[in-house]
């Protein structure tokens, strides 16, 4: 029997993988998917062309990667479906963000071009990379003393992870490739140049990473204070035409149909982020749903009627998760990351051991063995800054810390107060959220995380909020594919096509209130030692950092004269 439906194709590029979702337009009924994971993944010890080590706190990728996910997910996901490709009427895309290539006028990366393969500054800068800090420190203090009218859109700083901090490192670290580029172009829309042929840059990353506000950019007047040679970044390697999300970007060009198997011509949506593309999948676009896609890190997105200051926030851009509304951004750069980190480094061999026999992950088996524990029974509190904080102290010198330890400590407790950190980390930030006189009425969860419930169990508890929850595994893919069935002219707006496509189970968690109680206490501490290290009473953390990469440096030094 002829298959009279039409499909659109989500592709999803996260920080490891990228991941293709095959997506039935009527219904939003994912039909296949396929996965692969980044050849080099990410590169924050050493540059893979070289085997030069990078210095702390660098994290980069490589661009051909991500093509590599067009030319063998986009098919395998097509594959897995079983459908004809020829029923297929749009694709769409979704990014890490702020996730930075330099390109050539053509859209060539800059690592590309042989005689810079070596040079780290080539690489795409992934959005943790968190080496430029010190000019982020210098754009929000001159910021702050010229009153620039942009920086409250900020929650009053702008982040290390940003394209004006890491264009100003690159700038004043390797000014030639910094002079060779034409383009500073956030991934979300190389990737989308790469299926259209088209450079356009999408209003999402523009508002939130880009800091264009009301149409306009930080002027030169700004940019040339905070080095001469940069004066005209905004205008010379930022500035291009914009495009809405949703809207369509162009058509699928004859090379990048003949990568994914697709009909050539078919729509490709304008680029997106991962986190604001994942509110519509949720069905949670209206005021006060507070959408956390939460995987390796957790992004937090919301839409209001209203414009305010939020202290800390990311960032709110008018029409920048859905038109005719104010969307507002918040994260915390680790969560899942600092849970893989502490299984990849802290856990006793012997345990590892023990849940292979299982047949469980090491996740799993430390939730198994902790989650009955009564809530304080560890005696332990951590700070969740082990990548630095980007919501609300916007810091990311802070690193991470566990109080409380004894002898007689065990793993499990200690990923449990890893755990409950991240969940103090995200009440600091609907807390802040409701003070702005921008209330947090529901909380709606998606990401690779949903699937520890006891994970979310605690975040009810320590957030006294019920928790809802997207009923797809794959929330930003089909985030895309509903941007990318919008731009094929299937549905009028986003809105209605996520009415139609989104999928959410309502209200699946909800706090006990002896937890609750007693999370309080716990988050009390947690407040205690968040403002203790992080608004500057003890500064330790950051000079621990300063001190690590003098320590790089010397290490590298010693290296060269051998
Ligand atoms: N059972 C688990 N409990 C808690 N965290 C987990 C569990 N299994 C995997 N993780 C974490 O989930 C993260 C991956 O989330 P995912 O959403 O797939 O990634 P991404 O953010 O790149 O899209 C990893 O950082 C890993 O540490
Ligand atoms: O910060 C954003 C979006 O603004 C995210 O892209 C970034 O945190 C990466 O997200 P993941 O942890 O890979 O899901």
């Amino acid at each position: 029997m002829a298959d009279a439906e039409s499909y659109v194709i989500g592709v999803d590029f996260g920080t490891l993988s990228g991941r293709a979702v095959v997506v039935r337009v009527s219904d939003g009924v994912e039909i296949g998917s396929a996965v692969l994971d980044y050849p080099h993944a990410v590169m924050d010890t050493t540059l893979a062309a070289t085997g030069e080590a990078l210095p702390p706190e660098w994290a980069l990728q490589v661009p051909a990667d991500y093509v590599a996910v067009l030319q063998s997910a986009v098919p395998a996901a097509v594959a897995s479906a079983g459908i004809d490709p020829s029923r297929v009427i749009g694709i769409g895309t979704d990014f890490t963000a702020c996730t930075m290539v330099p390109v050539l006028a053509d859209g060539t990366p800059l690592n590309e071009l042989a005689e810079y393969a070596g040079r780290p500054h080539a690489y795409v800068k992934l959005w943790r990379h968190h080496a430029a800090q010190g000019q982020a420190d210098r754009i929000n203090d001159l910021a702050t003393s010229r009153g620039e009218s942009w920086l409250p859109r900020y929650g009053g700083l702008i982040s290390s992870e940003w394209e004006f901090a890491k264009g100003l490192q690159l700038l004043e670290e390797d000014p030639e490739l910094y002079n060779r580029m034409d383009h500073w172009v956030e991934a979300a829309d190389w990737i989308v140049w790469q299926l259209t042929g088209r450079y356009l840059r999408n209003a999402c990353t523009a508002g939130y990473k880009g800091i264009l506000q009301d149409g306009e950019y930080p002027s030169e007047a700004f940019l040339g204070t905070l080095n001469p040679a940069f004066s005209r970044f905004a205008l010379d390697k930022v500035a291009h035409e914009i495009g809405q999300l949703g809207a369509s970007a162009g058509s699928l060009s004859a090379e990048a149909a003949a990568w994914t198997g697709l009909p050539e011509g078919i729509h490709v949506a304008v680029g997106n982020v991962d986190a604001h593309v994942t509110a519509p999948a949720a069905q949670a676009v209206n005021p006060g749903q507070m959408v956390a896609i939460m995987g390796t890190s957790t992004c937090q997105v919301m839409n209001s009627d209203r414009l305010a200051e939020v202290p800390g926030m990311c960032g709110v851009v008018d029409g920048g998760i859905i038109s005719g509304l104010y969307g507002y951004e918040a994260g915390q750069s680790g969560v899942g990351d600092i849970f893989a980190w502490y299984v990849n480094n802290q856990v006793p061999a012997a345990y590892v051991e023990e849940a292979r026999a299982l047949g469980r992950s090491v996740h799993e088996y430390l939730t198994e063995l902790i989650k009955d524990q009564p809530v304080g029974g560890h005696g332990l509190v951590a700070l969740d800054w082990h990548s630095g904080n980007r919501s609300v102290l916007v810091d990311h010198e802070l690193s991470g810390l566990v109080i409380g330890m004894t002898l007689t400590t065990r793993p499990e407790e200690i990923y449990r107060a890893l755990l409950e950190a991240t969940a103090f980390g995200t009440r600091a930030i609907v807390e802040t959220f409701n003070d702005s006189h921008v209330p947090v009425t529901e909380f709606i969860v998606a990401g690779g995380l949903l699937k520890n419930a006891f994970l979310m169990q605690i975040y009810s508890d320590i957030l006294r909020m019920p928790i809802s929850t997207i009923a797809s595994d794959q929330g930003p893919a089909l985030g895309a594919a509903i941007h990318a069935a919008v731009a094929a002219g299937a549905y009028p707006d986003v809105r209605a096509a996520g009415e139609k496509m989104g999928k959410l189970n309502k209200n699946v968690y909800v706090p006990n209130e002896a937890s609750s109680a007693a999370y309080d206490e716990l988050f009390a501490e947690y407040t205690r030692l968040h403002d203790y290290f992080g608004r500057g009473e003890n500064d330790v953390m950051h000079r621990l950092k300063a001190l690590k990469r003098r320590a790089a440096v010397t290490a590298r030094e010693a290296l060269v004269s051998v």
